[in-house]
């Protein structure tokens, strides 16, 4: 059997085999040593802007380039009909399972972790046990696994889709710990790759083409699709591969790129003929190629690639549930959690009363990020000062015993006057003691070990790598927490705080008819 060194080799051949050139100033490296697999690393000097290697298109694997296409051209209709993801399932496993050795991209599979079970495992989310996943406590990232999404899937494929509509028999003994695998690989290594313009146009066309045979079809013979059918169609339509114009695909050499948040120093990039992969600054002799994975935090890059950075991602935010704002605001002013709920419902029913083309964005959400560049969403801003003036003037007037359509009217005036406040920059004195709290008790669920700081050490075992993740998310907190920064010339700008009383004053008195009209202007978060 080849060695991880011979395995190497021969895919770096095959590259050249399938039209893939690669500037003399990379090798693919062998990286176990830091339990990063195989990497691009520099041999000379790069500068930036330098095409680092180029990729024909006939060398990618997507529904349109692939062996299951070849073989059965007459399928490729109904494959453009299903998702991005459960396409590229479909091709991968049928050239995983039914070319097999006689694959053209048998070089390359067997670099990746599908075949060279030896030398990679599997460390995505969904791999974990419960016990793994404990210790990512409190993180929501547990909320967002996905193992439940991606058994669905499994459940829609088989054997409904492959051996029904498809007709591929030949993939019917496909395991769901077999799928898993394709899923986790297509995770973490595949790339949306942008249709080329021309492509783009032959398949509008021939989708046009198939509607209208489809409507003379039914039209002449009165041929219905049957119930099922239908429903199958209608579930997949918002997500089918048309839409978006771009493939998911796999990109040989492309995915031997590792990532890093802060040490990205290559781009992929997309052409008629092909893919280029780009420096965007210089980079030296025996560093690394680093690619980008898209602006995730830690818990993110666990969840979908499996690994970690140590030092955090500089993309890391924690989470704070709406429970511990309904929970803090609840004991702050010793009110019900169900008169709070009614407030979250009439502030849902003001967005959607008040948006009049659809884009104003929703308060009440099931969380809210704090970012480790002290970034706040101002969802999170808006509903903490409201909150904070509605229970204020509730403490005046008890509008917790008042009718639902008075209240809306309060919660409402008191929206627009907070919109008003947010808008020009300004922010009330006790919104601020409330954001506090609100934080500190967040930081409360977190282990003693997520207050420490990041050592030095790398982390490789999922133990290790759940704690960095909870070391990012308790820094975001932290960092966010120091509220004269955060406030104060950082990323969410610089705000004045002002007296709490100066705008219930306002809130409270008899509106001028001017001033509703002004109140109406369209908001937006
Ligand atoms: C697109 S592949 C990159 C190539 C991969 N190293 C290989 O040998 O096939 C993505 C996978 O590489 C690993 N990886 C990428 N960036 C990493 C990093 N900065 N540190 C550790 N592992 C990394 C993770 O296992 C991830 O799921």
């Amino acid at each position: 059997m080849p060695s991880f060194l011979q395995e190497s080799q021969i895919f770096v051949s095959w590259l050249s085999t399938v039209g893939v050139t690669m500037s003399p100033k990379i090798t693919v490296s062998d990286l176990r040593k830091d339990h990063q697999g195989r990497g691009v690393v520099a041999v000379e000097d790069i500068e930036a802007n330098e095409d680092i290697f180029t990729i024909p298109r006939s060398a990618i694997i997507n529904v349109s380039n692939c062996s299951l296409i070849e073989d059965k051209p007459h399928l490729s209709q109904k494959l453009l009909k299903l998702s991005q993801w459960e396409s590229l399932v479909v091709v991968l496993l049928y050239e995983l399972k039914v070319k097999n050795n006689d694959s053209k991209w048998l070089p390359y599979f067997n670099v990746l972790p599908i075949k060279d079970t030896d030398n990679y495992f599997f460390n995505q989310l969904v791999h974990w046990s419960d016990e793994d996943l404990s210790a990512l406590e409190p993180s929501l990232i547990l909320e967002r696994v996905g193992k439940d999404v991606s058994t669905q899937m499994f459940n829609r494929l088989y054997p409904k889709i492959i051996v029904e509509r498809l007709g591929l028999h030949e993939l019917k003994g496909v395991t769901i710990e077999e799928f898993f695998s394709v899923a986790s690989l297509i995770m973490s290594y595949s790339f949306d790759v942008e249709r080329p313009a021309s492509l783009e146009e032959k398949l509008q066309a021939e989708d046009q083409e198939e509607d209208n045979e489809e409507e003379h079809k039914i039209k002449s013979n009165e041929e219905y699709p049957s119930e099922d059918d239908d429903e199958d169609e209608d579930k997949v339509d918002e997500d089918e591969l048309l839409n978006g114009g771009f493939f998911k695909s796999m990109v040989p050499l492309a995915d031997t790129l590792n990532a890093d948040t802060t040490l990205h120093n290559a781009s992929l990039t997309y052409s008629e003929s092909g893919l280029i992969m780009r420096s965007i600054k210089p980079i030296k002799k025996g560093e690394q190629v680093y690619n980008s994975y898209f602006d995730h935090p830690n818990s993110e890059i666990l969840r979908r690639y499996g690994y970690v950075e140590t030092q955090g991602s500089s993309h890391d935010f924690a989470e704070i549930p709406l429970a511990i704002v309904r929970s803090i605001f609840s004991k702050e002013y010793s009110v019900s959690t169900e008169f709070l709920d009614e407030i979250f419902q009439i502030l849902n029913e003001i967005v959607i009363a008040d948006d009049e083309d659809g884009e104003s964005a929703e308060i009440v959400l099931d969380s809210y990020d704090c970012f480790k560049t002290r970034e706040v969403i101002l969802e999170f801003v808006f509903i903490i000062q409201v909150l904070t003036i509605i229970l204020a003037i509730n403490e005046k007037e008890k509008i917790s015993s008042w009718n639902h359509e008075e209240m809306y009217k309060m919660v409402h005036r008191v929206f627009q006057k907070c919109y008003q406040l947010v808008e020009s920059k300004k922010l009330t004195n006790k919104f601020k003691a409330n954001f506090e709290k609100i934080l500190k008790e967040r930081l409360k669920a977190y282990p003693q070990i997520a207050s420490e700081p990041y050592t030095k050490e790398m982390a490789f075992s999922r133990a290790q790598m759940a704690e960095v993740v909870l070391k990012s998310e308790y820094q975001s907190l932290k960092n966010c927490l120091e509220i004269d920064e955060t406030f104060k010339n950082g990323p969410m700008g610089t705000y004045k705080f002002i007296e709490d009383e100066k705008l219930i004053r306002n809130i409270m008195k008899k509106r001028a008819p001017e001033d509703s009209d002004k109140d109406n202007k369209k908001r937006k978060l």
